[in-house]
C-alpha cells in the first residue's frame, strides 16, 4: 500500500472558507499522483476551477442542491445567503445524502474527507470506504471542547458554562488553555444552536467525531501535537497532522494607493488590523477599538466591516475620529489586501480576531501579533497563541461581558510596539523562531507525505 496511489474523495462544507481548504489539500495530494474526487455544488465548481492545480487529476463531481424553503431560490453556499440562513444551507446540504451515496457508490473512492455532513461515516460504512473527518479549525479547539462534550452527549448531557471555563482534568498539562466566563457562556450558545433540520452544530461535529474512521487537522507537532494525541487517545482513532496551511504572497501586487501611503512611514511602525471575512462587531466595542488604535499614536490601516446597524463605515466612526486621524489613519470596510498589507514592511502590528488563516498568516510574516477573539474557536486559537506559544499577546477584557477599553487596547498594542518592552522583545524572539521553522521548504511536503503515509498504515491498512 505504501506506494501505491490513493483515489480520495472530498465533501466539505458549502462555505468557501471550507471549499478552499479542501481544495487546497486536494491540490498537495494530487501533486503526489494521487487521484482526488471534488464533490461540489454547481455554481460553486465554476469558482473553484481557477484554482485546480491538476485538473488531471482532480474531478469535480456537482452536486445537485435541493431547494429548501426559507432560502433565495439557486442558493448553493453561505456565501448566498446571509449568516442567519446558514442553518437552511446545512439542511440542503443534508438533502444531497442519497446523490451522494449514488456517487461513491460508483466511484468507490479508498476514502472520503468530510467535515460538517455528519450522516457521511454511516454511508461509507455500507459501501466499505474509510472516513477521515477533516477539521480546518485547530485542533485545540476540538481537543477542548469536543472531546468532552462527546462524553456529555453520550450521557444524555450537555456542557455547562462552569465546565467550559476549564479544561478537562485529563486535559494535556502543557496547556496554558482556560476561557473567560463569556467566551464560555457564548460558546455554550453557539454551539447548542440547530445547525441544519432537527440537529444542533455540536451534536453534528460530534457524530461526525465519533462515527469518522479517522481525523485530520492543518497543523503541525510542533503547536498542536499535544492536541492531537489528547484527541487520538480519547476516540482512539488516528489523529493526523496535516501541516499547516503556509500562505503564498498573490502574484496581485498590493494597490498603489496603498503602498505608497503606508510607505510614507517608518518600518515596522504601522498598526494593521483586520478582523477576517466574517466578523461583524458591536457598534461599542467597534468605536472602543477604533478609539485605543488612536490613542497608541501609531499610524494605522484597518481595515474591518461596518458594526451591526450600520451601512457604511463613515457613519460608524467614533465623533471627531475621522479628523483627529487625518493622515496618519486609514479605516476601510470592503474587503482588503490582507497578505499584501501585512507583508509591507511599514506594517509592525497585526491586530487580529484569532482566525486560523489570519493567525497564520501573522506568524509567517514580521508583524507582532495582538488578537482580540470574537467567538469560537477564536477563543481557543487565542490562548494557544499568548499562552501556550507566547506568539501573541491579548487585550485585556472584562469578565462578565468581554468589554474592552480603548486604555485597554493602547496598553497591549504599546506592549508590542515600544522599543525596549521585555514583552514585546519575549514575543518577537519566539514569533521569529516559529516563522523560521514554519517557513522551513521542506516543512509542507514532510508533514503531507508522513500524513498519507500515516492514512495508509492505519485507515487503509
Ligand atoms: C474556519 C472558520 O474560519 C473563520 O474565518 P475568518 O474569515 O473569520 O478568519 P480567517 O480564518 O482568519 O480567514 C480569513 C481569510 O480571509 C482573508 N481576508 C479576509 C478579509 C479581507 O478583507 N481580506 C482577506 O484577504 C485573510 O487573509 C484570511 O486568509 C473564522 O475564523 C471561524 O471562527 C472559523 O471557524
Amino acid at each position: 500500500m505504501a506506494q501505491s496511489k490513493l483515489h480520495i474523495a472530498m465533501n466539505p462544507w458549502f462555505a468557501f472558507g471550507h471549499l478552499n481548504a479542501f481544495l487546497h489539500l486536494s491540490n498537495l495530494i494530487a501533486a503526489r499522483g494521487h487521484r482526488i474526487s471534488f464533490l461540489t455544488p454547481k455554481k460553486a465548481q465554476a469558482k473553484l476551477e481557477d484554482f485546480n492545480n491538476h485538473p488531471d487529476l482532480i474531478k469535480f463531481i456537482p452536486l445537485t442542491v435541493p431547494h429548501v424553503e426559507g432560502l433565495p431560490v439557486g442558493a448553493e453556499t453561505t456565501n448566498d445567503v446571509p449568516d442567519h440562513q446558514g442553518s437552511l444551507i446545512m439542511t440542503a446540504m443534508d438533502k444531497t445524502r442519497p446523490e451522494v451515496e449514488a456517487i461513491l457508490k460508483d466511484l468507490k473512492p479508498d476514502v472520503v474527507f468530510f467535515d460538517f455532513t455528519y450522516w457521511l461515516p454511516e454511508v461509507t460504512k455500507q459501501l466499505g470506504i474509510k472516513s477521515l473527518q477533516y477539521c480546518i479549525t485547530s485542533a485545540s479547539t476540538v481537543a477542548y471542547i469536543l472531546v468532552r462534550s462527546s462524553t456529555k452527549l453520550d450521557e444524555g448531557q450537555q456542557l455547562t458554562e462552569d465546565e467550559l471555563m476549564k479544561p478537562p482534568a485529563d486535559f494535556p498539562p502543557s496547556s496554558t488553555i482556560t476561557l473567560h466566563r463569556h467566551e464560555a457562556r457564548a460558546l455554550s450558545f453557539t454551539t447548542h444552536r440547530t445547525y441544519g433540520e432537527g440537529i444542533s452544530f455540536h451534536e453534528r461535529i460530534v457524530y461526525a467525531l465519533r462515527d469518522a474512521d479517522g481525523y485530520g487537522f492543518r497543523s503541525c507537532r510542533e503547536i498542536e501535537g499535544t492536541y492531537c494525541d489528547y484527541i487520538e487517545n480519547h476516540f482512539k482513532k488516528p489523529s493526523i497532522l496535516f501541516g499547516p496551511t503556509i500562505p503564498q504572497l498573490p502574484t496581485t501586487p498590493l494597490d498603489e494607493n496603498k503602498a505608497k501611503w503606508l510607505g510614507q512611514f517608518k518600518p515596522g511602525s504601522v498598526v494593521f488590523c483586520a478582523f477576517g471575512s466574517e466578523c461583524v462587531m458591536e457598534k461599542n466595542n467597534f468605536q472602543e477599538l477604533l478609539l485605543g488604535i488612536e490613542l497608541t499614536g501609531l499610524p494605522f490601516f484597518i481595515g474591518l466591516k461596518p458594526p451591526s446597524g450600520t451601512e457604511t463605515i463613515d457613519e460608524a466612526l467614533p465623533e471627531g475620529f475621522k479628523e483627529r486621524v487625518q493622515g496618519r489613519g486609514i479605516v476601510e470596510g470592503g474587503w482588503i489586501q490582507q497578505l499584501q498589507i501585512m507583508a509591507h514592511p511599514s506594517v509592525g502590528c497585526f491586530i487580529s480576531h484569532g482566525g486560523l488563516s489570519s493567525v497564520t498568516e501573522a506568524l509567517v510574516n514580521n508583524t507582532q501579533l495582538v488578537i482580540i477573539p470574537q467567538r469560537g474557536d477564536q477563543y481557543i486559537i487565542a490562548r494557544l497563541m499568548s499562552g501556550d506559544m507566547k506568539v501573541a499577546v491579548e487585550v485585556e477584557m472584562r469578565e462578565e461581558d468581554g468589554w474592552y477599553s480603548k486604555e485597554n487596547v493602547c496598553t497591549t498594542v504599546k506592549s508590542v510596539m515600544d522599543e525596549g518592552n521585555e514583552t514585546g522583545k519575549q514575543i518577537r524572539a519566539n514569533k521569529l523562531k516559529l516563522k523560521e521553522f514554519l517557513l522551513d521548504e521542506n516543512l509542507e511536503s514532510t508533514y503531507l507525505d508522513s500524513a498519507l503515509d500515516r492514512l495508509k498504515e492505519t485507515l487503509l491498512k
